[in-house]
């Protein structure tokens, strides 16, 4: 029987180059083959799926009209990358997407020639692109530099700061707007305002409007002052990027990001052009050609594996409430009690748990779009008026606010309260989106008060700790997924400051665990009673304060002291080693040892296989007490069975 491909162009297209070959009337075909790919693929691997959907046209056009590699594409976030990296290549591994040992779910130069730049967090692409073009025309070169950046990427600082770098510098520089009118949740703030008046009320630019643009050289916008100020007082109507122009760009569009007959013209005439740097404005719709996503509220920004049927995913029944809804339904209970607890996202109302506190209390909720430094000093602002702001920002991207931490709020002891998602391993998002370092980054802080939630019903006592705690930065840590199906309780009690807990009461082997790895914990007592050692566990709730009585007594009653966190070098261990040390504890025979994350970047896999790779499970604590005892795991092991 013969069997006809489902995507007979796309077959034949290895590389961009195969694509080039073809006439221009083929790339439609190729566009809806690839669109069709993408689909398939994800319905298998689950991942970024809507905004790659989006892109389909896009990625084919620019791959048609520029010379990739040798003219550098880079992706913002790079979550749209999908039908990219099937073009580029690496269609044959697209269904080993964010698995163990398979491709990145994001852009990442080891992967390919045709990622210039590695992204997943958002808003770096105009940077990058300046940079690279400035390289560009230092060594004489020739080729194109591309960014292509979304509606809500356009409002972190850092695209500002690079527009503003660029439209004063004469690099040509392509930045391509790709406006679907979406973050992960609808767009917010006056920039997305602006966007949607560009284009609002008419439909997109004529492929002659778009012509005539092309011809009319307008950054000299100095030249016309007066219908500028006419433009503005249209309300930005008339001819529209306006304010790109402003910033020295070259404005180009709007235009439907979806029609290839408008899309290959527009981007041959930008490609050709020699002028600064130009902006070319692309409205797509998130999901498009995939009508559950299309239909669905976040138009599948991200899916689990799904029936291509039907759009419905595979979601597993949960077991136990995920921690950010337990932080989301804690931080409403506290703020039933209490009119000055106020709620901030960065662009993130969902991951966050911040959604359920924006449904009790919109008016007290903030979502301040991907901003995340101006949401820690935003923050700050609201404190020193007698608030009680919780930030409530990923682990990762936490660290773009690290100087506003230090600066805004530490230095003036201000009580904003970060709420920590993502801490540890996030597994499929990988080394990007690891929850690995704020342990270290915030541990070196004075006035901080530093907390890690070990189950979900500790949680909800931080979360009432963190309302109580009003002199004073205090932060509080948990992981992605869910808890581990503890009884919950009614309310949150305020814990005593910097007081940790004893779980278990043992002899030789002290365990001293900061976050959720205290399951791991258990579970390596168990193992060792069956070897016969008994061990003790401590769950210490607090990194800063230190319960310096805990540890003491901990390292004067057991032979061996470790302890264990979902972080890098630097955290919880290093405080308490340095405080051992400081006591003289160290000199003598306890056997200390710190279990931290592997100094290396972690590639994406599963949260488990990852945390087994790292030695942070209770298999690899057990090894650990071994190895401090001087004995082989392997042989205890076997003496064992
Ligand atoms: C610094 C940072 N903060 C938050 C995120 C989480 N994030 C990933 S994609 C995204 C929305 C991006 O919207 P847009 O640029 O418009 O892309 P779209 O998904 O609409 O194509 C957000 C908030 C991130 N990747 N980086
Ligand atoms: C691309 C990006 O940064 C987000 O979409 C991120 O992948 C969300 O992670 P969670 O799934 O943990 O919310
Ligand atoms: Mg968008």
């Amino acid at each position: 029987m013969t069997t006809f491909s489902k995507t007979p162009l796309l077959d034949t297209i290895k590389t961009p180059e195969d694509l080039r070959r073809l006439k221009v009337e083929q790339v439609r075909q190729v566009a809806d083959e690839l669109r069709q790919e993408t689909i398939d693929a994800v319905s298998v691997t689950g991942g970024h799926f809507g905004a790659g959907l989006g892109v389909v046209e896009l990625t084919t056009a620019i791959h048609y009209v520029f010379d990739t590699p040798r003219d550098r594409l880079i992706w913002d976030v790079g979550h749209q990358a999908y039908p990219h990296k099937i073009l580029t290549g690496r269609r044959d591994r697209i269904r080993t997407l964010r698995t163990g040992g398979g491709l990145s779910g994001f852009t990442k130069r080891t992967e390919s020639d045709y990622d210039p730049f590695g992204a997943a967090h958002s808003s770096t692409s105009i940077s990058a692109g300046l940079g690279m073009a400035v390289a560009r025309d230092l060594s004489g070169g020739k080729n194109n530099v591309i960014a292509v950046i979304g509606d809500g990427a356009m409002s972190a600082g850092m695209a500002y700061e690079a527009m503003n770098n660029a439209g004063a510098m004469n690099s040509r520089l392509i930045v391509i707007l790709n406006d679907n009118d979406m973050s992960i949740a609808p767009p917010v703030g006056a920039m997305s305002a602006y966007l949607s008046r560009l284009y609002s009320g008419k439909t997109y630019r004529t492929l002659r409007d778009a012509a005539k643009q092309l011809g009319q050289h307008l950054p000299k916008v100095i030249a016309n002052r007066a219908s500028r100020v006419e433009e503005y007082s249209r309300g930005f109507m008339m001819d529209g990027g306006t304010l790109f122009e402003e910033l020295g760009f070259y404005y180009v569009g709007p235009i439907d990001g979806h029609n290839l007959d408008h899309l290959l013209p527009v981007l041959k005439n930008v490609r050709d052009m020699e002028t600064g740097p130009i902006l070319v404005h692309v409205v797509t719709q998130k999901g498009k050609g995939y009508p559950p996503a299309e239909a669905s509220a976040d138009k599948y920004h991200a899916v689990v594996k799904f029936d291509v049927a039907t759009g419905t995913q595979a979601k597993a029944k949960p077991n136990a409430p995920a921690y950010q809804n337990v932080f989301g339904q804690s931080l409403v209970k506290e703020a039933e009690k209490d009119d000055k607890v106020v709620g901030i996202t960065a662009a993130m109302p969902s991951g966050t748990g911040i959604d359920i506190f924006a449904k009790a209390f919109p008016k007290r909720t903030f979502d301040v779009g991907i901003a995340e430094q101006h949401a820690v000093t935003f923050a700050a602002g609201l404190a020193a008026e007698g608030f009680k702001p919780f930030c409530a920002i990923y682990s990762t991207f936490l660290q773009r606010g690290y100087d506003q931490i230090v600066h805004d709020v530490c230095i003036q002891s201000l009580p904003v309260r970060f709420a920590i998602d993502r801490a540890g391993l996030v597994g499929a998002d990988g080394a990007t989106h690891a929850g690995s370092f704020d342990n270290a980054y915030l541990g070196c802080l004075p006035n901080m008060v530093i907390m890690a939630a070990s189950d979900e019903a500790e949680l909800v006592h931080m979360v009432a700790t963190q309302v109580a705690i009003n002199d004073r930065p205090s932060s509080v840590r948990y992981p992605r997924g869910e808890g581990r199906g503890v009884e919950m309780p009614e309310v949150g009690v305020p814990l005593p400051i910097g007081k940790g807990r004893m779980i278990r009461q043992g002899k030789q082997v002290a365990l001293l665990s900061f976050g959720t790895r205290l399951a791991e914990c258990e579970k390596a007592a168990d193992e060792l009673a069956a070897h016969g050692l008994s061990a003790s566990i401590a769950d210490a709730r607090f990194m800063k304060p230190l319960d310096e009585e805990l540890v003491l007594k901990l390292a004067r009653e057991h032979e061996i002291l470790i302890t264990i966190e979902e972080g890098s070098i630097g955290g919880f261990g290093s405080h308490v080693m340095q405080y051992l040390a400081d006591q003289g504890m160290l000199d003598g025979g306890l056997k200390m040892r710190s279990m931290v994350l592997p100094d290396e970047f972690q590639d994406h896999d599963t949260p488990a296989a990852m945390y087994a790779r790292a030695g942070l499970d209770a298999k690899g604590i057990v090894r650990k007490v071994f190895e401090a005892l001087g004995k082989d795991y392997t042989a205890e092991v076997v003496k064992l069975a």
